[in-house]
């Protein structure tokens, strides 16, 4: 099987078979060669894909996975009066929390022009030279910069895709346009403002969210929206590339997001799914519409009253699919711990207290987020004990 990679990159000529999955990454295993790269133009055109690539039989996607009907919330109500409309409302978003952690909203006041810019200056971005793109290279540890399949972070099972991911905190106004000058230069500059407006748009619309999982919940609905007013959040790029073989690779592998809310904005290729009744179903893009999950420090906050739920992304062999995800985090050092009101005999307490800090750093250098990441970090904190 030949395989066609950039000059200076090279498989073992010899490749070792796929190592078993360790349980816990420490990093990937870096041969004596150049760890693998890819450049969305060279992979998107191949029919053999390289080993690292190719996800184990019982993780390969079902393309054709029936779709997943999630009700969608207009959060208008959130700035009308009608206290009927926002209990109605909290119901729906009670009931799928419970379930799969999933719900899309609408009438969320973020201006489409906003999100195709997004979308153009993503474009642009993963249209770079790879020599550009690595000018923000993810370093190792890092939860912020460029990072092409994750080479050298895992030894198998690698995502096809790209990302670029940025920290936003909203008492820095000028982090991300900072960040784009600083790694990318001046000629970036205008990137920055652009990302550093999205990232706004999603904060703010993120606390109106809160409000309503605190009243879904039963409690003030200032709880939660308090709690992450001051946030330490993520913005990541998803670029996934045409694949030859969408069959045998995964754009993102299944996993809960450890942050605390998604914020999603998929392009209207498809590709997000979600695990559902022990079955992978589709979400269906709707361009007016943001998904939105559950993340594991939610589901602790909420003393796992909320599920934050096994979703992965699939690729296909037409076309470049986006994605705009936006994970809300607390600051680093608040303590995760859920209110009172949500713990009793009836719901004893699941979690240890941990920060955000720390679980950031469990799956930066210990663990690769999955479908055990909390389990796996609750036992990784008793042994640090
Ligand atoms: C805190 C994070 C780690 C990841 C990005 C954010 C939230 C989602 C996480 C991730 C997408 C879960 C699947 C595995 C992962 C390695 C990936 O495919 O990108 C995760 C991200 C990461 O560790 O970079
Ligand atoms: O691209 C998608 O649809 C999902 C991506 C995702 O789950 C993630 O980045 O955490
Ligand atoms: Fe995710």
């Amino acid at each position: 099987m030949v395989h066609y990679l950039p000059k200076g990159c090279s498989i073992p000529n010899n490749p070792t078979p796929l190592p078993r999955e360790r349980p816990n990454l420490t990093c990937g295993a870096k041969n004596e060669h150049q760890p693998l790269v890819f450049g969305s133009s060279i992979l998107g055109s191949e029919s053999n894909i390289p080993s690292q690539f190719i996800w184990p039989d019982h993780e390969k996607p079902c393309l054709e996975a029936p779709e997943l009907v999630i009700p969608t919330i207009d959060l208008g109500v959130l700035l009308s009066e009608d206290s009927l409309a926002v209990s109605k409302a909290a119901e729906l978003v009670n009931e799928t929390c419970k379930k799969h952690g999933f719900f899309m909203v609408v009438n969320h006041g973020v201006d489409s022009e906003l999100i195709d810019k997004a979308y153009q200056f993503m474009d642009l971005l993963f249209g770079l030279q790879l020599s550009e793109k690595q000018k923000a290279q993810r370093k190792l540890g890092e939860s912020y910069g460029y990072a092409s399949s994750f080479v050298g972070r895992f030894s198998s099972k690698l995502p096809w895709k790209e990302t670029l991911s940025f920290r936003y905190c909203p008492d820095s106004p000028n982090l991300v346009e900072q960040y784009f000058v600083n790694v990318m230069g001046e000629d970036f500059r205008h990137f920055g403002r652009l990302y550093q407006e999205y990232s706004e748009a999603m904060s703010k619309l993120s606390l109106g969210i809160m409000e309503l999982l605190g009243v879904s919940l039963g409690l003030d609905k200032a709880y939660f929206r308090d709690f992450f007013k001051g946030n330490d959040s993520i913005l990541r790029l998803n670029h996934y590339p045409p694949c030859q073989k969408p069959d045998l690779t995964l754009g993102t592998g299944p996993h809960s997001d450890p942050t605390a809310l998604t914020i999603l904005h998929q392009d209207q290729v498809g590709g997000l799914q979600v695990l559902a009744d022990e079955k992978w179903h589709s979400v269906t893009p709707i361009p007016a519409a943001f998904v939105v999950n559950i993340g594991d420090t939610f589901m602790a906050l909420s003393n796992g009253i909320y599920k934050s739920c096994l979703h992965r992304a699939v690729v296909n062999k037409r076309t470049v699919r986006r994605s705009l995800a936006f994970f809300l985090c607390p600051t680093m050092d608040k303590a995760v711990t859920p209110p009172a009101g949500l713990v009793n005999s009836a719901n004893p307490r699941i979690y240890p207290e941990f920060t955000w800090a720390t679980l950031l750093e469990f799956t930066q250098k210990h663990y690769r987020a999955d479908m055990k990441t909390l389990d796996a970090f609750s036992n990784w904190l008793q042994q640090q004990e």
